[in-house]
């Protein structure tokens, strides 16, 4: 398929000007995929190795707070948590309001993942966003490792 042709940014300069504008690139869309997996984020566009694709918005909280929240919130929205480290220190986004962001919606893959998490720092502020590890063709979907853990799914189609 013939690439069509995007204006380049620099990835980083384009992460910023989405987070800034706290909204989601026109090239992904949100699609309901099956009963087992829900919905996931697609792409209608080519991206290259290293474009920004999403950020992972929702509210910053502090490890503790992430805590207490996790004895309160339903199985069901703990999956939104994500947390993180800077400087060895814990910090969490929690996503489980449905803000109609797309960050929220990308699936785990831990074989073939086509984006990979990193922090963005605007304003002072942390911000996680995926970038492309390798081209993405229309019609793919956005897909990140969600790391290390026993995730129901994986044991379910290994
Ligand atoms: C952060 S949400 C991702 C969006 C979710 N699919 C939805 O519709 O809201 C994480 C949840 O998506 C589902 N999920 C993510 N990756 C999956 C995969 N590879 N296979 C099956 N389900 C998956 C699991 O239910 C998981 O708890």
């Amino acid at each position: 398929m013939r690439r069509s042709k995007r204006h380049h940014r620099d990835p980083v300069q384009e992460a910023i000007h989405y987070i800034s504008l706290s909204a989601d690139r026109p090239e992904l869309t949100a699609r309901y995929i099956n009963s087992l997996k829900g919905r996931g984020v697609f792409s209608h566009s080519f991206f290259e190795k290293g474009d920004f694709l999403v950020e992972y918005r929702g509210e910053i909280i502090s490890f503790e707070e992430c805590q207490r929240r996790r004895r309160i919130y339903h199985d069901a929205l703990q999956v939104y948590f994500f947390e993180y480290k800077v400087n060895g220190n814990k910090h969490c986004i929690d996503a489980a309001k449905d803000d109609l962001s797309l960050g929220r919606l990308v699936n785990d893959d831990h074989i073939n993942p086509n984006s990979q998490m990193k922090r963005i720092t605007v304003k002072g502020k942390p911000h996680l966003c995926l970038f492309a590890i390798r081209q993405i063709q229309p019609g793919e979907e956005i897909t990140y490792n969600y790391g290390d853990m026993d995730w129901p799914w994986r044991t379910k189609w290994a």
